[in-house]
């Protein structure tokens, strides 16, 4: 059993360097399926989730590699097969882009549901509505879905919700859908805009993405090209937030400031002192931790990726402060986590009231997903004695060396393996 060991070393201080985003890239991936030519893509992160995708393209014949200066190249031309394996789909939340790009591609997608951190409810329906309302024919099967259609053809999809994936999985599948196609109600996340800007490179025609209203006319082929991926914000939110609850000063490198706009204010708001240039924050303690109230919602909202670590942020805010989450109202695995370890939390219905400024204890807790990690790794950096977190496989999914970045800031963080069974084999030994 693998586990992350946290001491605490006192205050971070550094700067960090933040790789590609996650969410971004995974979307982008699937978006050069579209392309009838190479793509290359500079900063997509080595994590588990882009080893998936890896994984998927070698049985449908995308050819995926990865250069020796980092980049990433995508030959979609030898693509012969649009079966993406349940297992594979289940492995990661972001396969469903790829019903999105081969449906568009190939007029017909078998595919498993997706997989990712579990919230208790993470629908697919204004996916599912897209995709209908474009002409397309969705057959559920017990763990895949086909999704068929003998022409896509442009049409007004208005989301009964905001969310993010179906505006992407929407882009997709409509960049080369017969005519025009208005999204309405969409979502406004820097990783929309980045698929729309990647795909625009490639010769489509999407207008107005970064706003909720949206339009495609589409196009019949997409060319090759190349494009940069958006910096994680998740990631450099995260570390601003460590050095606020170490007391330390953090520079996060070449971010766009304005994706972590409600990020950077929440953290004045609780007392940090933050400087920005044009590609970098810093953020450093000053007197303490101020509580606050934070309502986790959509882009350019708070964001419900960030809402973990700034918990733990909180516990070390002498006073109360409240914590709602609007768009996963259950995801709050990482309290009873957290109380493991001395922390003062409640949670009734979507909200978790914190009494903060409790010193807290190490202790074994397990990230039950890739955010409650990092507030895990965040409430280990002040808690006294060792913080030993098991789920290190979720860590994995989103951030790529999460031990490297955490060290070459100060902190006291090791990668540790544990064997159970021969602990077990020698305790029975022992005891005879
Ligand atoms: C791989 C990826 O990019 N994951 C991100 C993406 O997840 P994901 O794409 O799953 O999240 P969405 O933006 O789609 O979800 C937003 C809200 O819409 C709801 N909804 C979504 C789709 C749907 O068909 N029906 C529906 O009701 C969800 O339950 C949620 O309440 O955005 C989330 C919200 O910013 C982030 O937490 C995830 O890190
Ligand atoms: C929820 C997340 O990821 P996913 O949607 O991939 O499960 C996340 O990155 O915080």
């Amino acid at each position: 059993m693998r586990y992350i060991q946290v001491e605490s070393a006192g205050p971070l201080v550094g700067s960090v360097q933040i790789p590609g985003s996650k969410n971004s890239s995974l979307a982008l991936l699937a978006a050069a399926c579209l392309a009838d030519d190479v793509v290359t893509l500079e900063g997509i992160p080595k994590i588990d989730d882009v080893k998936v995708i890896a994984r998927i393209a070698q049985d449908i014949g995308l050819e995926v590699r990865r250069e020796s200066n980092g980049d990433v190249v995508i030959d979609p031309r030898w693509i012969h097969s649009a079966v993406i394996d349940p297992g594979k789909a289940a492995a990661y939340r972001a396969s469903y882009y790829f019903a999105g790009a081969l449906l568009a591609k190939f007029g017909r997608v078998t595919i498993g549901f997706p997989g990712g951190d579990d919230f208790s409810s993470r629908p697919i329906d204004q996916h599912i509505k897209a995709f209908q309302a474009l002409g397309a024919k969705v057959v559920f099967h017990e763990d895949y879905y086909v999704v068929e259609a003998a022409e896509l053809r442009g049409t007004d999809i208005y989301f009964d919700t905001i969310t993010s994936g179906a505006t992407i999985n929407s882009l997709l599948a409509a960049c080369r859908a017969k005519g025009r196609t208005n999204l309405y109600n969409a979502a406004v996340d820097p990783e929309v805009v980045d698929t729309a800007t990647l795909l625009n490179r490639l010769g489509a025609r999407i207008y107005g993405a970064g706003t909720d209203r949206i339009r495609i006319e589409g196009v019949p082929y997409l060319n090759g090209g190349g494009h940069a991926v958006i910096p994680d914000r998740l990631i450099a939110g995260s570390f601003l937030m460590a050095a606020g609850i170490t007391g330390g000063r953090v520079t996060v490198q070449d971010v766009i400031p304005e994706h972590l706009g409600s990020c950077i204010a929440k953290l004045k708001e609780v007392g940090l002192g933050i400087e920005m240039d044009e590609s970098s924050i810093t953020a450093y303690g000053q007197d303490g931790i101020r509580a606050t109230r934070v309502r986790a919602s959509m882009y350019p909202g708070f964001a419900t990726d960030l809402q973990q670590p700034v918990t733990a942020l909180l516990t070390q805010a002498k006073g109360k402060s409240i914590v709602t989450e609007r768009v996963y109202p259950n995801r709050f695995n990482h309290v009873p986590q957290l109380r493991r370890m001395g922390a003062d939390i409640e949670v009734r219905q979507e909200t978790a009231f914190i009494r903060g400024g409790r010193p807290l204890t190490g202790s074994w807790v397990h990230a039950t997903d890739v955010r409650a990690g990092t507030c895990l790794v965040l409430a280990g950096l002040v808690a006294e004695g060792a913080t030993r977190i098991t789920g290190v496989e979720h860590l994995e999914r989103g951030y790529d060396d999460v031990i490297g970045s955490f060290r070459s800031l100060g902190a006291n963080i090791t990668l540790l393996e544990r064997d159970l069974e021969q602990e077990q084999e020698a305790r029975s030994v022992g005891s005879l």
